[in-house]
């Protein structure tokens, strides 16, 4: 089954070699819009992973989610040696400061710098220990909105924040949500979730899932067949 128009997913391809990630995009890409190449691939096999699954997904967008977070130039120059990549999303730390979000999206004018706001796998309590006193939702407004006024073109937070963060950035920046389960998938990881259809209806516009679809039995169908379920005609 081909899906006409893909479906607003980022496939995370965590694999842990080249082969394993061009099969998964290989599998899901007609059903997908973007697939992303995380910390654990990039770190393998470097840029290689990041022609290679364009190639092998027939050329859907490329999500390089290296969460990039040091001083400013550091982080400039680091986003300069991936710009040819051309990546259509790169992430780094909203963390980093306005400073380094602004370096930057300087350094990538053509693609979307993506500020991850506050990790999908961090509870309250965890957020309570590492000193983010408060609801995570006060810390993701804070962090969305400094970056996108330092430059940032898309962001990521959970499920659970997109209806508040949309409401504080508007409508024309990207937001992109892990964290995202199909009713009845094991969380493993992940601490502030929701499922697909939920995480739509409130505003998001791509949806980050990798385990529910990589870790079937059939990735390509998995794939397809959360397509189908996000299709308009079927919510
Ligand atoms: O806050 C964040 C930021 C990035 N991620 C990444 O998304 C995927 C999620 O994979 P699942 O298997 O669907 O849990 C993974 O690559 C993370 O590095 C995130 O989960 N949360």
């Amino acid at each position: 089954m081909t899906s006409t128009t893909p479906a607003p997913i980022a496939v995370a391809l965590d694999a842990p070699d080249l082969e394993t990630a061009v099969a998964w995009a290989r599998a899901a890409g007609p059903h997908v819009r973007t697939l992303k190449v995380g910390l654990e691939l990039y770190l393998r096999c470097g840029r290689e992973a990041v022609e290679a699954v364009r190639s092998a997904s027939g050329g859907r967008e490329v999500f390089l989610d290296l969460k990039l977070h040091d001083i400013p130039n550091t982080v400039a120059g680091a986003v300069r040696s991936v710009a040819d990549l051309a990546p259509d999303y790169l992430t780094v730390h909203a963390a980093g400061g306005p400073a380094m979000v602004r370096a930057a999206a300087e350094a990538l004018p053509a693609g979307r710098v993506t500020a991850v706001t506050v990790l999908t796998s961090l509870s309250a309590q965890d957020l309570d220990r590492i000193g983010l006193a408060g609801p995570a939702l006060d810390a993701v407004r804070r962090l969305a909105a400094l970056s996108v006024a330092a430059g940032a073109r898309a962001l990521v937070c959970s499920p659970q924040e997109v209806l508040a963060v949309r409401e504080e950035v508007g409508p024309d920046i990207v937001l992109v949500t892990p964290g995202v389960r199909p009713a009845g998938a094991a969380l493993g990881d992940q601490a502030r979730v929701a499922t697909p259809e939920q995480a739509l209806a409130d505003g998001a516009d791509l949806l980050v899932i990798g385990r529910p679809i990589t870790g079937a039995a059939d990735p390509g169908q998995a794939a397809a067949g959360l397509a189908a379920a996000l299709a308009p005609g079927a919510r």
